[in-house]
C-alpha cells in the first residue's frame, strides 16, 4: 500500500502540476484501494498539493486508523460534502474500488459515482476506474471513464478499453511472481517508481 500510494502520487504529479491542479480531492473507498488513497494523499501533501480527502464508510481496521493518523498528522482534511468540495477543487482522486468490486453500486458510493460521472474536473483512477468490472470492463455504464488510470503490478484486463493517460505504478513485484504468472512488466527506468504506459493502452496490453 505505501509503495503503491507513492507510485499514484509520483504518476498524477507526472502529469497534473501543482501550479495548475493544486487542490486535489481523494475520494477513497472502503478496501486497499481506498488504503492506497489515503497514502497517496500524504505523498501529494508532501510534494506541495492541497489534498481534502472524503472517506465516506471508514473501516475501524488497525491499518487504516494509522493511515488516517498519519493524514491528520499532517492536517489534511477529511471533508464531509463531495459536492461542496468538488466545486473547490482541481483534480480529483479515484481511490474507491479496485479488483474487488462487484455488482451494482451500493450505497453511500451509488451517489459517488454518480457526482464523479457528472463532474467536469480531471479524474485519476487507482488500479481501475471505480465501478468497472476488473475484466469485462464498464459494465452498463456503471462507472466513468477517467482521464488517467495509474494500473498498479500489471493492467488488469479491464484497462484493454481504456484509452486515456495510463501509468504503471506498484515496482515491487518479484521477479519469480512475473515470471510465474507470465506478467512481461515494462522496464522501469533508473530508480522511477512508475511508467508511462499510454502508448502501451488498448489491445496492445
Ligand atoms: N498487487 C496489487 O494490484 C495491489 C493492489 N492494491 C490495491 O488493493 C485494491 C484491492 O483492494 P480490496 O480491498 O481487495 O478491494 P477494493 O478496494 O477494490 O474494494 C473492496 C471494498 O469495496 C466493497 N465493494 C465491493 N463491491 C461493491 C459494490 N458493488 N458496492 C459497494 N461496495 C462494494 C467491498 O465490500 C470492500 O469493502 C487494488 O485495486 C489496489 O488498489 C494494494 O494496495 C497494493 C497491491
Amino acid at each position: 500500500m505505501e509503495l503503491a500510494g507513492l507510485s499514484v502520487a509520483q504518476a498524477i504529479a507526472k502529469v497534473y502540476d501543482k501550479s495548475r491542479y493544486p487542490r486535489v480531492l481523494i475520494c477513497c473507498g472502503p478496501g486497499n484501494n481506498g488504503g492506497d488513497g489515503l497514502v497517496a494523499a500524504r505523498h501529494l501533501f508532501h510534494f506541495g498539493y492541497k489534498p481534502n480527502i472524503f472517506y465516506p464508510k471508514q473501516t475501524k481496521n488497525e491499518l487504516y486508523q494509522r493511515l488516517i493518523i498519519q493524514c491528520n498528522n499532517l492536517d489534511i482534511p477529511f471533508i464531509n460534502n463531495l459536492s461542496d468540495q468538488l466545486k473547490q477543487s482541481d483534480l480529483v482522486v479515484d481511490a474507491i474500488f479496485g479488483f474487488s468490486f462487484t455488482g451494482e453500486v451500493r450505497a453511500p458510493f451509488d451517489q459517488v459515482i454518480q457526482e464523479l460521472k457528472e463532474t467536469k474536473l480531471p479524474i485519476a483512477s487507482i488500479d481501475i476506474p471505480s465501478a468497472w468490472d476488473v475484466e469485462k470492463g464498464n459494465i452498463d455504464g456503471r462507472g466513468f471513464t477517467p482521464t488517467m488510470l495509474i494500473s498498479l503490478t500489471s493492467p488488469k484486463l479491464c484497462a484493454r478499453q481504456y484509452n486515456g493517460i495510463h501509468f504503471l505504478g506498484g515496482r515491487f513485484v518479484p521477479p519469480k511472481l512475473e515470471k510465474k504468472y507470465d506478467l512481461q512488466l515494462p522496464l522501469y527506468a533508473g530508480t522511477e517508481q512508475v511508467i508511462d504506459i499510454t502508448n502501451l493502452s488498448g489491445e496492445k496490453l
